[in-house]
């Protein structure tokens, strides 16, 4: 089982040695990339997926447990090293939720995949906003159903260790609490974001600029306490969007 990757520093667009030289994330932590577009995260993202060993484009290495991968151990995890998901995926499988759930589980080996399949809807259902039904097709979730019903899959079914995540800004998905409980399966969570709320949800997180890792900050006090006030801000928001959703009019008396 894996217990931490580690990200060797290569080079920025212009050639230079990247300033952050190393990084080491490890299971049950969620660590935050940010930067400005064009500044190289998705590259960030694809050397680990591609457990990169100083032949991509940045010249970044990868270690696994602190070693470079064995040609053997490199073909297993390219398998299943890293769970990729995007704001853009989508399901395409003509299928009932449940049908689908009982068939992964079933592909993964467990023994009871219909327990799975009610754990992960379950599950889905407590970041997604209007609750997803066992016997609805797949085709039919909203995108923040179909989020919140892939990183439940992801967290209970899933064996890859690494997870991640490209914005998950959409509306409508309890963001924190998915975040929450993949760090609770012991996964190693790395999002890419440019929204502020989830950019202090990791522990720490790493700046992009020019293609390289410029710095990796770990989350003060001071911003947790940040946190909360934003969070309580997309409470206010969520609540107007619900009374405009509902069809009611909205007051003076609203409050931001
Ligand atoms: N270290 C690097 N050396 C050379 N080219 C790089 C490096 N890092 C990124 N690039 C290239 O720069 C371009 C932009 O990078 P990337 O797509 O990773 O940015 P991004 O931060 O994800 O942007 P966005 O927020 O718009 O998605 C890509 O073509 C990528 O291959």
């Amino acid at each position: 089982m894996l217990r931490e990757i580690t990200i060797l520093g290569g080079r920025k667009k212009n050639g230079e040695p990247e300033a952050v030289q190393e990084v080491t994330v490890q299971v049950g932590q969620v660590y935050s990339i940010v930067g400005f577009t064009g500044s190289g995260k998705s590259q960030l993202i694809n050397d680990i997926e591609q457990i990169a060993q100083r032949d991509s484009i940045s010249r970044r290495q990868i270690l696994l447990d602190g070693e470079p991968p064995l040609d053997n151990a490199l073909h297993r995890y390219e398998q299943n090293l890293v769970a990729h998901l995007s704001q853009n995926m989508n399901f395409i499988l003509d299928m009932k939720v449940k049908e689908f759930l009982i068939m992964h589980a079933g592909c993964r080996g467990f023994r009871e995949p219909g327990k799975k399949a009610e754990e992960v809807i379950e599950c889905a259902n407590t970041f997604a906003g209007e609750a997803i039904k066992p016997e609805e097709n797949l085709t039919r979730l909203s995108g923040g159903q179909s989020r919140s019903l892939m990183i439940a899959d992801v967290a209970i079914n899933g064996d890859s260790p690494v997870v991640l995540i490209d914005e998950v800004e959409n509306a409508g998905i309890h963001r924190l609490k998915a975040m929450e409980t993949l760090a609770a399966q012991q996964k190693i969570v790395l999002v890419v974001t440019h929204d502020p709320l989830l950019a202090l949800l990791g522990e720490k997180r790493i700046i992009m600029g020019n293609g390289g890792m410029q710095a990796v900050l770990a989350l003060t006090q001071q911003e947790v306490t940040v946190r909360g006030r934003l969070e309580k801000m997309a409470g206010v928001l969520q609540g107007l969007q619900d009374q405009l959703r509902q069809g009611e009019s909205v007051s003076l008396e609203f409050q931001p």
